[in-house]
């Protein structure tokens, strides 16, 4: 084992040995725990997931990452399917690594089934929580694809994949833990199980508390890509304006894909790193379906955040770049709040959520608008909140959401069929919800924007603008570019 990490350590990253490594399990006290749960195992129950969970000092699950994704060690091997999720607000990372449970749907009612597929899941675990810890719950990891039907070999997931992961490794603040999910069936072989899980959380609370990024992952600048971008965009954008119009719709959000290869393979660890850095005010996600196909981004735009009953969603929509100076910045996003082009299209996501809400039978509270500062661009920014009926579940809220005007347009049938007819490339996880929803019922999904798909060498980035009547097919191209360069920036210097 400890070769294993000496190895690691040469390429990757340092772990460093903790003071304490307080692990609460022994080899003996875990097997004889598992062998009293698979007794319990009948004709009923045929199988069972424990979750257990140890806290561990202070790591960064992304370096946890970058070594689980270098070498294959116990149960885990390299090439396994994988969410990475930091919410930077809250100085939250989740890393859930494997899979113990998995749901693959491309039908039309995939949130019922999918939300089915939770209910089951959850209801077949045992929290194994020793410190009894507050924050221990496990979660279940979801992607939908904006479309319900995917073109699978331009976008490799299925149009709703949820999965509880085999471990996950999860930091809130400056507290860090571990949890092991773990399926018993009268198969399985305990001690095995014990035996690794021990040797696993030895082996994970070694990694130091932050993966910072080198000067030199900074600053190299990649110059061998080839960039391509597909055409025909403006001319989309003017069309729509002629159906605008002629009031066939009111607004239709339009995508663009940039195509990049580069020489050698991309890091999606790298990526991250840098998106981070880059983006600090954005939710970062990597969705890998453990083939080398992996949906990376910072998206600034929440769908949802469920948290003690209270549900929490953005209207995000309207843009502008930021400016050299404070002065210059003050006065864009003055101009960005004046426009009535802008507050339009605004305006159409704020009404669709609050209906939507207000079908759900809640009572949505609507925040004063605000603008939204990212690294690059600024965009006009309302918070929405209400108190939760306990009774809703949150893929119930995803799918009444999805897809907001934000991203598709309004009125959503119409548009949705425009965006199938105007756009010639696979959205797949593109603009659509991504997220957790743990054991307690919190729950947080964001929509896949400032987003890429890599494989390999390959990355095809994707952004869109809102067009409304008073949209300029050349300012629209020129947003659509501005969107691209929070992901080309993280991939070009890699
Ligand atoms: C559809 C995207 O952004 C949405 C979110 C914020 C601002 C938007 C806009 O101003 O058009 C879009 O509605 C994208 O980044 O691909």
């Amino acid at each position: 084992m400890k070769q294993i990490i000496n190895n690691f350590t040469m390429s990757v990253a340092t772990p460093i040995i903790p003071d304490t490594t307080h692990i609460g399990y022994d080899q003996h006290r875990l097997e004889q725990l598992l062998l009293t749960h698979k007794a319990t195992l009948d004709g009923h129950n045929q199988s069972i997931i424990v979750s257990l969970s140890q806290r561990i000092d202070e790591i960064d699950p992304l370096s946890i990452l970058a070594f689980l994704t270098h070498e294959t060690i116990n149960n885990f091997s390299k090439d396994e399917i994988y969410f990475y999720w930091e919410n930077q607000g809250k100085t939250e990372a989740i890393l859930g690594y494997g899979v113990t449970h998995s749901s693959q749907l491309n039908i039309k009612d995939r949130f019922t089934k999918s939300q089915q597929f939770v209910e089951d899941c959850f209801h077949k675990i045992i929290k194994v929580d020793q410190d009894n810890l507050s924050d221990s719950s496990p979660h279940i990891f979801c992607g939908f694809t904006f479309f319900s039907e995917t073109n699978q070999q331009q976008f490799p997931f299925p149009s709703a994949f949820s999965f509880l992961p085999k471990l996950e490794v999860i930091k809130r603040k400056r507290n860090s833990l571990l949890v092991f999910n773990l399926l018993i069936d009268s198969t399985s072989d305990v001690k095995k199980l014990a035996n690794q899980t021990i040797a696993n959380i030895k082996l994970l609370s070694q990694f130091k508390p932050y993966e910072e990024i080198s000067k030199q992952e900074k600053q190299s600048i990649n110059l061998n890509f080839k960039y391509q971008m597909i055409q025909g965009f403006e001319s989309s954008v003017a069309s729509a304006l002629r159906s605008i119009k002629d009031n066939h719709f009111q607004k239709l959000v339009l995508a663009n894909a940039l195509d990049l290869t580069d020489s050698q393979d991309f890091s999606i660890v790298t990526c991250l790193k840098k998106l981070r850095y880059y983006h600090p005010d954005c939710y970062l996600f990597a969705i890998n379906n453990g083939k080398n196909n992996c949906f990376v981004g910072a998206s600034p735009e929440r769908l949802i955040s469920l948290k003690n009953k209270q549900l929490l969603t953005d209207a995000l929509a309207g843009s502008i770049s930021r400016g050299n100076t404070k002065s210059d910045d003050y006065y864009l996003a003055q101009k960005l709040l004046k426009s009535s082009k802008e507050r339009r299209e605004h305006q159409v996501v704020i009404e669709f959520i609050v209906q939507r809400l207000i079908n759900l039978g809640l009572t949505p509270q609507i925040s004063p608008l605000k603008v939204l500062k990212l690294s690059n661009i600024q965009h006009l920014w309302t918070p929405i909140y209400t108190q939760l009926n306990p009774n809703i579940h949150p893929l119930e809220i995803v799918a009444k959401l999805h897809p907001t005007p934000a991203v598709s347009g309004f009125p959503t049938g119409v548009t949705c069929q425009e965006i199938k007819r105007y756009e010639t490339f696979e959205r797949g996880f593109y603009a659509a919800p991504l997220g957790w929803i743990d054991y307690d019922g919190n729950s947080e999904f964001i929509v896949g924007i400032r987003s890429a798909l890599i494989s390999g060498n390959h990355a095809r980035l994707y952004a869109g603008a809102g067009i409304v009547e008073g949209s300029e097919p050349e300012k629209e191209l020129e947003e659509i570019q501005l969107k691209f360069q929070g992901l080309l920036k993280a991939l070009s210097y890699c």
